[in-house]
This record gives structure tokens, C-alpha cells and sequence, in this order.
């Protein structure tokens, strides 16, 4: 593994205090945590004492601290309250060996983005400075870290959290942005909970979004490949995981082969947006400052819109469609007569709810909580979005097997229809249970 610097423009605007600050008002959750508290975030300051003082309690409350937060606010402001996030963000790419993510990485570093970025390299075996990280220096690398190499996914992930630590202790502001890129073998699981679980990581830096590399050609023999029991499919992983996906190489196949590619990573994961492409030929903004809460998808499962190729700026929302209740499943969806036929991909899907009301948010801290002990192993993934009584901002959250983390966010515009959403990806997910368990975290009438 190692770390390139790529130099361009501007300097990071963060105050690093604003920023520390920030994150002691954001609360994670690690439903099975040690005695230790999560949010281990300097001192905040006086607006948010008690919000940090009941986070450090109470790990899997988030109900209570917003609660409290709300009330803060209402005396002192929205703003005083929540601070803009001025973390670093960070990109994690990930994709099967030879997916095309190194000539992503190779287009990122060399377009013209204004943005310096700061690249962590995952090689696995021999240490390799390859071709991103020869664009790297040709696009203006300052610096050349190597680490230990070795899997990211379990051995290394120690020398991420030192790394990132380095670059932000040693290198801040003379970058914007950086960008991991895994090994073709990793599940990123591990890679995505360390920006939660980790303090140090999760003070400085936050997960801007998970980019997964598809190649249109091989992909289908890598998700059907069958693991002996225990072992995880990482092909399968890389697209649960996923916040964009790129379906890469089309060059290489046939249109209605890459539609049935489509439609099948769909099923897995229907809160990603999706593009094709040659050679990981994406806009930029397509995979970098996606923003960790872009739910944009969830909307589109309920709309029931074109199954292909989104980007984050042709999706708009369409507020006519919140007014329905609804429970997505991919195996029950439009497509019902495909609901039987995916035996592979062993039960990974999408569930996607979406209701108005107002949720009690002490309720859905339990459910949540309760939800993860039980089945953590299976949720890959969830992300929402909820309406809260007695709270002025939207509320979202997200979370990657037992860690989850919710902060309120911004507010709700005046005409916006007051909607609840989530979605879960994973294993063996029960459609119906799930609604009605998030349903019961509605306020009654
Ligand atoms: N035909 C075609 N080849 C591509 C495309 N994208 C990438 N390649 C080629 O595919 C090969 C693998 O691409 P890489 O970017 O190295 O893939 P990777 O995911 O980084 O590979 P690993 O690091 O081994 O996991 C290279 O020879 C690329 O030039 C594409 O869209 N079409």
C-alpha cells in the first residue's frame, strides 16, 4: 500500500477546530461495542456539550442526543448548532482484479478537477507502484508513502488508519480529497466501518462514497462463482457496498449483455446510482463529492423510473411520489417474474421503504439497534433519511453491519413533503418485517 500526493489548486477551508467540533455533534453507533465510547472527539464546544455528554452515554441513542439537539437549537440557532462538515472527503474505489480501477484512479489524477488528491494504494503481494501512481507523479505528486502490503481488508487496516492519520497530521491543506483504492480481492466492509469506528479517522475524514468498478465482461463469472460456506463473494460484496457503480469495459460486450448485467446488479443494489462506460470514463462529479447521504435512489425505487444509468444531477426529485407508502423489494417488484431466478448473488438484495409521518425518533434508535444485534451479519448496508418529530432538519443515517451513525442535517424546505425513507442491503432480507418494523417507529396519530 502506499500514498501519492497530486497537486492542483486550492487549500482546504477547514478550520480544524470547526471541523473537530463537527464531528463530536455527529454520533455514531456501534451496537456492539465495548465499554468504550465512540465518540471520542475532543472537548466540543459550549452549543453542543450536551449533545456530545449524551453521545458519550449513550452509544446506540441516537433519539435522545438529537432530541436534546433540537431543543438547543430552538434557543440558539440552526447554525450554531450544525456546523458545516469540513472533513476531508474521501473515495474508496473498489472492483474485481482487473475491473478498470486503476485506469479510473489514472483518469481522476489527470483530469482537470482543481482538486489535489491524495491516493492510497492497496497492492496486493509484491509492493507495486503502478500506473495510478505513476499518473500521480506525472499530474504532480508531492510525496510517495509505501506501507506494508498486504489485504486492506484485514491485515493492513491499522496502516490505513496510521496513514490517514499522517496525511492529516503532516499534509493538511496541501490536499482535498483522497482516494483509497482497494484490491481486487477485498470485501470493503472493513474499509468503509473504519471511517465510523475509527476516532482518529472519523474526526478528520469522512467517507464521501464508495465507487465500484464493474467489468462488464467478466462479471457475471465472478458473481456466480460459488464459495465454499463462510466465505464471502467479494464481487458481490464490491456491489452491495456500492454508492456509484460504473459498469466498465462495454466496449467488450454486446448491448442486451450489458442489460442483463444491469438489471441483475439492480436486484443486488438498488440505492446505487449506475453508469456504463470505456475505460472508466465518468464525469468527475460522478464519483467524487457524492456526499455520504445521497439517497436519490430510494426515490427511484418508488418511482419506478428507467433502471439505467443515473448520474447524481439527471435524477432530480419528484415530490409527486412521496405521497405513496411504499415497500420496495427487488424480488417484488415489476419485475416479478425474475423473482425466483436469481439463485445466485445467495440472497443479496435491496429492500427500500419509503412512508410519510412523522417517526419517533427514540424508537427507531431502538429498532435499529435491536435490528442490528440480531441480524448485522446480513445488513450489509442501510441508509435513511427521517422525518422527526419536533425537529427542523431532515435526520439521515447510515450504517455498514453493526455501526451506524444518524446527525440531523439540513432543513426541511417549507414545501417539502415530510417523508421517511431507508434502505437496507444485504442478505436474506425480509421485506415485509422490515417495513412493518419501521412503520412502528411512526408516531401514532
Ligand atoms: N477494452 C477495455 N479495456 C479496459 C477498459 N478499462 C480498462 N481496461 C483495461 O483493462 C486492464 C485492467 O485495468 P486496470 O485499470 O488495471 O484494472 P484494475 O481494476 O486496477 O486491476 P487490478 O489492480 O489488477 O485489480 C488494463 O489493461 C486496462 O487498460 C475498458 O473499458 N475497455
Amino acid at each position: 500500500m502506499a500514498a501519492a500526493l497530486c497537486s492542483a489548486s486550492p487549500a482546504i477551508s477547514a478550520a480544524a477546530a470547526a471541523a473537530l467540533g463537527a464531528a463530536a455533534r455527529r454520533l455514531r453507533v456501534r451496537v456492539r461495542a465495548a465499554s468504550r465510547p465512540y465518540c471520542a472527539a475532543p472537548a466540543p464546544p459550549r452549543a453542543a456539550a450536551a449533545v456530545g455528554a449524551q453521545s458519550w452515554r449513550a452509544r446506540r441513542r441516537f433519539a435522545a442526543s438529537a432530541a436534546s439537539m433540537t431543543t438547543e437549537e430552538e434557543g440558539a440557532g440552526a447554525e450554531v448548532m450544525i456546523p458545516p462538515d469540513n472533513r476531508i472527503p474521501a473515495t474508496i474505489i473498489t472492483g474485481f482484479l482487473g475491473s478498470g480501477k486503476t485506469t479510473l484512479l489514472n483518469h481522476i489524477l489527470t483530469a482537470h478537477h482543481g482538486k489535489r488528491i491524495a491516493v492510497i494504494e492497496n497492492e496486493y503481494g509484491e509492493v507495486d507502484i503502478d500506473g495510478s501512481l505513476v499518473a500521480a507523479q506525472t499530474a504532480g505528486a508531492e510525496d510517495i508513502m509505501m506501507l506494508n502490503n498486504g489485504c486492506l481488508c484485514c491485515t493492513v487496516r491499522g496502516d490505513l488508519v496510521r496513514m490517514i492519520g499522517e496525511l492529516v497530521d503532516k499534509k493538511k491543506g496541501k490536499f482535498d480529497h483522497i482516494i483509497i483504492e482497494t484490491t481486487g480481492l477485498a470485501n470493503p466492509a472493513p474499509i468503509i466501518q473504519t471511517f465510523y469506528a475509527e476516532d482518529t479517522v472519523f474526526n478528520d475524514v469522512k467517507l464521501d462514497g464508495v465507487v465500484t468498478l464493474v467489468d462488464a465482461k467478466h462479471a457475471r463469472l465472478h458473481l456466480d462463482e460459488v464459495k465454499p460456506k463462510g466465505i464471502v463473494n467479494e464481487a458481490v460484496q464490491q456491489i452491495a457496498y456500492a454508492d456509484r457503480i460504473i459498469v466498465n469495459k462495454i466496449d467488450l460486450v454486446s448491448e442486451p449483455e450489458v442489460s442483463s448485467l444491469v438489471e441483475r446488479i439492480r436486484s443486488m443494489n438498488r440505492m446505487a446510482h449506475l453508469k456504463r462506460a470505456e475505460y472508466g470514463k465518468v464525469d468527475l462529479d460522478y464519483v467524487l463529492g457524492i456526499g455520504g447521504f445521497d439517497l436519490e435512489r430510494i426515490e427511484s425505487a418508488v418511482t419506478e423510473e428507467s433502471h439505467d444509468d443515473h448520474t447524481g444531477h439527471e435524477h432530480k426529485h419528484d415530490h409527486e411520489h412521496h405521497h405513496h407508502d411504499h415497500h420496495h423489494h427487488d424480488h417484488e417488484h415489476k419485475h416479478d417474474h425474475h423473482a425466483h431466478d436469481h439463485t445466485h448473488d445467495p440472497g443479496v438484495s435491496s429492500v427500500s421503504i419509503v412512508c410519510e409521518g412523522e417517526m419517533d425518533l427514540e424508537k427507531a434508535d431502538m429498532w435499529l439497534g435491536n435490528l442490528l444485534l440480531e441480524r448485522s451479519d446480513d445488513i450489509y448496508r442501510m441508509k435513511g433519511l427521517l422525518s422527526v418529530s419536533g425537529m427542523p432538519q431532515r435526520f439521515v443515517f447510515q450504517g455498514v453491519h453493526d455501526i451506524f451513525q444518524g446527525s440531523p442535517e439540513r432543513m426541511w424546505e417549507p414545501n417539502e413533503p415530510r417523508i421517511n425513507k431507508i434502505v437496507f442491503i444485504g442478505k436474506n432480507l425480509n421485506g415485509e418485517e422490515l417495513e412493518k418494523g419501521f412503520k412502528d417507529c411512526l408516531l401514532k396519530k
